[in-house]
């Protein structure tokens, strides 16, 4: 089903794209970022640093940094936004009590200026556990509704068996094509003007 790599714009092929996963401490962030990488459930504890690893997804290389979700890391997030092309933002849906404190750092990162434009994918990740918070209920609380700025994208998982990790990753490389031709095309029209005055 992907693209053929003749197919993408040239800048795609070899590049890497940024991709930063972001969210509260033992949301499943690292869990779903060897998931990816491995196909496989590793056993985590909680990062302290980042891990960062580069998978292929309809032929784009996508270097994804997992970043530790502890409250007082938080801070640190901010010299990573760089060069960052898209968001993912994990949230576990069977903690009800932290969906308020995961609501502000999304609305937080969305403040960000080096994150704008970035189009965001939520994973909505332990859909799996018992009686978890349902997409229309998350979505409301995570007050999705009100970001128009950008492309967002909530998928519930269930990461340990491996349930809606790739469709959230087709939206995402979607948007990451739209996103990359659309800024090709004006820097074409830019120069072609350029030219042509
Ligand atoms: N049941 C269930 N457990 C999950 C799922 N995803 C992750 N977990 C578990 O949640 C726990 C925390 O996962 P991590 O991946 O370490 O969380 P993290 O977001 O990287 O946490 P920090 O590194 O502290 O920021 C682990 O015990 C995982 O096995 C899921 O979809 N379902
Ligand atoms: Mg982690």
């Amino acid at each position: 089903m992907g693209l053929s790599s003749s197919k993408l714009p040239s800048f795609f092929r070899n590049k890497q794209i940024k991709i930063l996963m972001l969210g509260l401490d033992g949301s499943g962030k690292t869990t779903l970022l060897y998931k990816l990488m491995l196909n496989e459930v590793v056993s985590t504890i909680a990062t302290l640093g980042y891990n960062v690893e580069t998978i292929q997804h309809k032929n784009l290389n996508l270097t994804l940094w997992d970043l530790a979700g502890e409250e007082r890391i938080r801070a640190l997030w901010r010299p990573f936004y760089n060069k960052c092309s898209a968001l993912i933002f994990v949230v576990d849906s069977s903690d009800r009590l932290r969906v308020e404190e995961a609501a502000m750092e999304l609305n937080k990162l969305l403040k960000e200026e080096e994150l704008k434009g970035c189009s965001v994918l939520i994973f909505a990740t332990k859909q799996d556990c018992i009686s978890p918070m349902e997409i229309p209920e998350l979505t409301d609380l995570l007050g999705l509704h009100e970001v128009k700025d950008r492309n967002w994208f909530i998928q519930p998982t269930k990461t340990l068996e491996g349930v809606g990790i790739y469709e959230g990753l087709d939206w995402l490389s979607t948007k990451l094509l739209e996103s990359k031709k659309s800024k090709s095309f004006k820097s074409k029209l830019k120069s072609y003007k350029i030219h042509s005055n």
